[in-house]
């Protein structure tokens, strides 16, 4: 194993000028990327060297990593950079990380629901957990492999099975769906958009996506037709991506930086920093329904708090409704899978 462990990726970042930050005072901190070699994996790891909360970068995908490792540990950033590929290199991939964040698994083609990518999917989502389950059972898991709605239930199943389940430390990684509401607001409010706030609330496919634009600030005096107008953009933002690349796979790029936005809030929670609050897909009792997108308060173990709605317009109350069948369904449908295989 050890004869074929990747070369040349073990760099430690050495400035030649003054740090811009204090090492001495971050915590030290491993981050694995499984699926590091794909569209989200590598800007992905790439953004993850930039974090300088990030201490180890361990890249792991079936092919692909030593290259991806050796050019994104050249970069002079804090973290050492290591690639692993390949089964047997998983355990050491995963082996004392902190956060690890799931990108592997293939991409919608146009046509295709993220549901249609369950039958492959689903199966590289459960080995990856059990092997997370094994050798960093106490990480904090990234959930961004589709559909989202059915991996995260299967995640949670598979740790239950290995009896090392903690609700506070699964996350299915919603934040593109926020970083477009926010865009597509931005646009028709005409607003700064690095002052827009907007709760993307549900799951994490057509429908079941309903961004809560009755709480988006700056407030703006929007009208009914852009608000639905709105909603319909966000809720297909993933479709309008599969369908601009034409069979050339779905969003990387944004996505890539939405994984990086989550992941440094969850190093921040890690961290102590107070009132980190993103939102996220967790186990929720906030509706009915085991899992739920909403506002979360990230803390040292994970999940401190998941928030409630807040004050719905008429609207959101039917699309809330709306969602509940199908998020259910691709729930159901995730556990039964795990419970099956
Ligand atoms: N949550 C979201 O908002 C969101 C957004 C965009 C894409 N996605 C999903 O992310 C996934 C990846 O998309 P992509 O565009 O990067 O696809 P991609 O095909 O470009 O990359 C996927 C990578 O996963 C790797 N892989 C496959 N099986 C693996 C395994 N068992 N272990 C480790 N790595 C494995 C592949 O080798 C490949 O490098 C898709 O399921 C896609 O639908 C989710
Ligand atoms: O739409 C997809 O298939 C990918 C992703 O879920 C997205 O929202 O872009």
């Amino acid at each position: 194993m050890r004869s074929s462990l990747l070369r040349s990726v073990k760099t430690l970042a050495r400035p030649t000028t003054a740090r811009a930050y204090s090492v001495d005072s971050v915590p030290s901190r491993k981050v694995t990327v499984l699926g590091a070699a794909g569209g989200i994996g590598q800007p992905l790891s790439l953004l993850m060297k930039l974090n300088p909360l990030v201490s180890q970068l361990a890249l792991y995908d079936i092919g692909g990593t030593p290259g991806v490792a050796a050019d994104v540990s050249h970069i002079n950033s804090r973290s050492e950079v290591a690639g692993y590929m390949g089964d047997d290199q998983l355990g050491l991939a995963l082996e004392g990380s902190d956060v690890v964040i799931i990108p592997a698994g293939v991409p919608r083609k146009p046509g295709m629901t993220r549901d249609d990518l369950f039958n492959i999917n689903a199966g590289i989502v459960k080995s990856l957990c059990s092997a997370i389950a094994k050798y960093c059972p106490h990480a904090i898991v990234n959930m961004i492999s589709n559909p989202v709605n059915s991996t995260v239930p299967i995640a949670a199943e598979v740790f239950k099975k290995a009896g090392i389940y903690d609700e506070k430390k699964l996350f299915g990684v919603t934040t593109l769906d926020v970083v477009r509401a926010k865009s597509f607001y931005a646009g028709k409010a005409n607003v700064n958009v690095a002052e827009v706030n907007v709760p993307v609330v549900g799951g994490h496919a057509g429908v079941t996506i309903l961004p809560l634009f009755s709480q988006a600030t700056p407030k703006a005096n929007l009208s009914q037709d852009d608000i639905q107008a709105l909603t319909k953009r966000t809720q297909d933002g993933g479709t309008e991506v599969v369908e601009a690349k034409a069979g050339k796979g779905s969003a990387t790029l944004s996505m890539a930086y939405a994984g990086a936005i989550f992941a440094d809030a969850c190093l921040k929670g890690l961290n102590g920093v107070p009132d980190v609050v993103e939102c996220s897909y967790v186990q929720s009792t906030i509706t009915e329904l085991p899992f739920f997108a909403s506002k979360v308060r990230l803390g040292k173990n994970g999940v401190e708090e998941v928030l409630g709605l807040g004050p719905l317009s008429d609207y959101e109350k039917e699309g809330l409704e709306k969602l509940k069948p199908e998020l259910k369904s691709s729930i159901e449908k995730g556990i039964e899978f795990a419970k099956k295989n």
